[in-house]
């Protein structure tokens, strides 16, 4: 039996360039011509045949142009997903190439092993603990409405980061990286997968929290901003991130807030929240 491979191989002739087989003007080859039922060679005869080219010739919104040659518009469409797929593959390459050069505190042995401590002191500084126990801590704390309700907004939005980092992780399910030593404190089952880095995201909203309500002077709103920046690089360097995962949590963690300010939970809410519940 014909590999599918060989079958597409024989329209697209010897260059094997298999996606770019219904574009050629030349007549199939007999095999092709043999295989009447087929829907590949019935689709290659179509786009081929008179009435098609009459078609696509006469109107230019329905063609595109390559080289010269007017390329039915279904075809322009047929290539695309395969460009997609291999811009993606080659995304991701790159991402699991760079992610393990870069992981250069992945272990003691490791090139930079020696400041893989240091590394681990910023993870727990992004940890989802040490921030909820603070921010409950501050509410606690705090005699005015007005701090009150920036540190119960913080808890919310922590909560809600926990909640939708999870609900990703859980859904796209990436492994961490090979070279990774889970060895983290506190993680709930589903931080054993990669997608998106929940520090990531934490660091990113927790940054634009700060700095919209807590942080105004100019050298700590810097020191805020190279903070996040570096739990970020951290997980990498770590080993226990993709470079993507990072990236994709900051993005998160930004859109996140958005959703905080949003959902804000102003003294009026609550009041009429309490109000509802007695
Ligand atoms: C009160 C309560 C249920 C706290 C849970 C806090 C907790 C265990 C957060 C997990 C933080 C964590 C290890 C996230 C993983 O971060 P990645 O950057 O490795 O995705």
């Amino acid at each position: 039996m014909p590999s599918p491979k060989a079958r597409s191989g024989g329209a697209a002739g010897s260059s094997g360039r298999y996606e770019f087989m219904s574009l050629s003007r030349s007549p199939p080859p007999p095999a092709l011509q043999r295989q009447g039922s087929d829907p590949t060679a019935a689709r290659l005869r179509a786009a081929d045949s008179p009435t098609r080219r009459r078609g696509s010739g006469s109107s230019t919104a329905s063609t595109s142009s390559t080289g010269g040659q007017q390329l039915p518009e279904e075809d322009c469409m047929r290539l695309n997903p395969s460009i997609l797929g291999i811009a993606l593959s080659s995304l991701l390459a790159i991402d699991l190439w760079l992610s393990k050069r870069l992981g250069v505190c992945a272990c003691e042995d490791s090139s930079w092993g020696s400041v893989r401590p240091l590394m681990k002191l910023v993870e727990v500084s992004g940890h989802g603990i040490p921030w909820l126990v603070g921010a409950a801590y501050c509410l606690y704390k705090s005699d005015s409405a007005a701090g009150q309700e920036v540190m119960l907004n913080l808890l919310m939005a922590l909560v809600l980061d926990l909640v939708l980092v999870s609900i990703v992780k859980a859904v796209v399910r990436r492994r961490r990286p090979a070279h990774n030593r889970m060895d983290m404190f506190a993680t709930f089952s589903v931080d054993r997968y990669s997608f998106p880095s929940g520090h990531a995201t934490r660091a990113a909203m927790c940054a634009r929290f700060l700095l919209a309500h807590l942080v105004l002077a100019a050298p700590l709103r810097v020191l805020v901003l190279l903070w996040a920046a570096f739990v970020g690089f951290s997980r990498v360097l770590l080993g226990r991130h993709n470079v993507t995962d990072v990236a994709f949590g900051f993005f998160m963690g930004y859109c996140q807030y958005n959703l905080v300010e949003a959902l804000w939970l102003s003294p009026v809410t609550l009041q009429s929240m309490v109000g509802q519940l007695e």
